[in-house]
């Protein structure tokens, strides 16, 4: 197998990267193993993060780089305020297990769940999603991006978990110019758990109770045996993203003429 040296790629990449050598780096990571992946992303990604909510996949990634490097990239988790408790005391589990440096970004200006209702109401997700989204997820990872100079970030997304996800590639460019790895993007659930039950790597204790991806508690269920690992997210809505792994110009742009929309029926309602 050639190695990326071979294809005469710089250490760390050169910023912005072209579409040829995103392509020529994908064809070379395709085939890797995750430990494989990671281990290039480590020698070759540019002020390297990984963001996560520790769910199975991003827990598995945390675990392997333990073992891989005594210096892994640190974490940043956008604590949405919603959490559940479970994955409040899962970080901190992982922060003692791991060592690892977690930065937590929370929406601008609330410390507590009564500071953002009283910036945005009872309920915003319900009012006005795509600005709840915008608020608790995108312009969160945003600012932890631009404070620490994020260059990459490592997620814990799969090509498996269908969707958007379905055609995931090792390695993305976003609409900011952010480089994204995914090293478990060929990895399916099943994959996961063996990983995470064999390495003993802490998990949410949710997921004994039949949850299988967890978010805010607000938009997410439990699951039926047989049921697609996703499906307790936002269940009965079309909705499977979100936004932290959308175009950032165009969910500010949706969060934006959403909350006009709003502010006009609320104005129409009262006049
Ligand atoms: N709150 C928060 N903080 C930091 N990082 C986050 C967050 N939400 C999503 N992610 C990143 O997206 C990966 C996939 O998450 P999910 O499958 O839960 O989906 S979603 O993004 O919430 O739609 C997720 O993978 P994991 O590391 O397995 O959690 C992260 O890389």
């Amino acid at each position: 197998m050639a190695s990326t040296s071979a294809l005469g790629l710089p250490k760390p990449l050169a910023l912005p990267l072209c579409q040829s050598d995103l392509a020529k780096i994908n064809a070379y990571l395709s085939p890797l193993t995750p430990e494989e992946i990671l281990r290039w992303g480590i020698e070759y990604l540019p002020n390297l993060y990984q963001t996560t909510a520790f769910g199975l996949t991003g827990l598995v990634a945390i675990d392997m780089l333990s073992k891989i490097t005594t210096s892994p990239p640190p974490l940043i988790f956008l604590d949405t305020l919603y959490h559940f408790q479970e994955t409040y005391e899962l970080v901190e589990e992982v922060k003692s297990r791991y060592g690892a440096p977690v930065h937590v970004y929370k929406p601008e200006g609330c410390e507590t769940v009564r500071d953002f209702e009283a910036k945005f109401g009872e309920k915003h997700w319900v009012v006005d999603e795509a600005n709840y989204d915008f608020v608790v997820k995108v312009e969160p990872a945003q600012r932890a991006y631009e404070t620490f100079h994020v260059q990459s970030i490592i997620t814990g997304r799969r090509a498996s978990q269908g969707g958007a996800r379905a055609s995931l590639q090792p390695l993305e460019v976003d609409s900011k110019g952010l480089l994204k790895l995914n090293p478990l993007f060929a990895w399916n659930f099943p994959l996961v758990e063996w990983y995470i039950k064999e390495n003993n790597v802490p998990r949410n204790k949710l997921l004994d109770q039949g949850y299988r991806s967890v978010g805010d508690w607000h938009s997410t269920s439990k699951v039926a045996e047989g049921q697609d690992e996703r499906a307790g997210r936002w269940a009965g809505k079309e909705k499977t993203e979100c936004g932290l792994h959308e175009d950032y110009f165009k969910m500010k742009a949706k969060a934006k003429a959403q909350a006009g929309s709003q502010n006009l029926l609320r104005f129409s309602i009262r006049s």
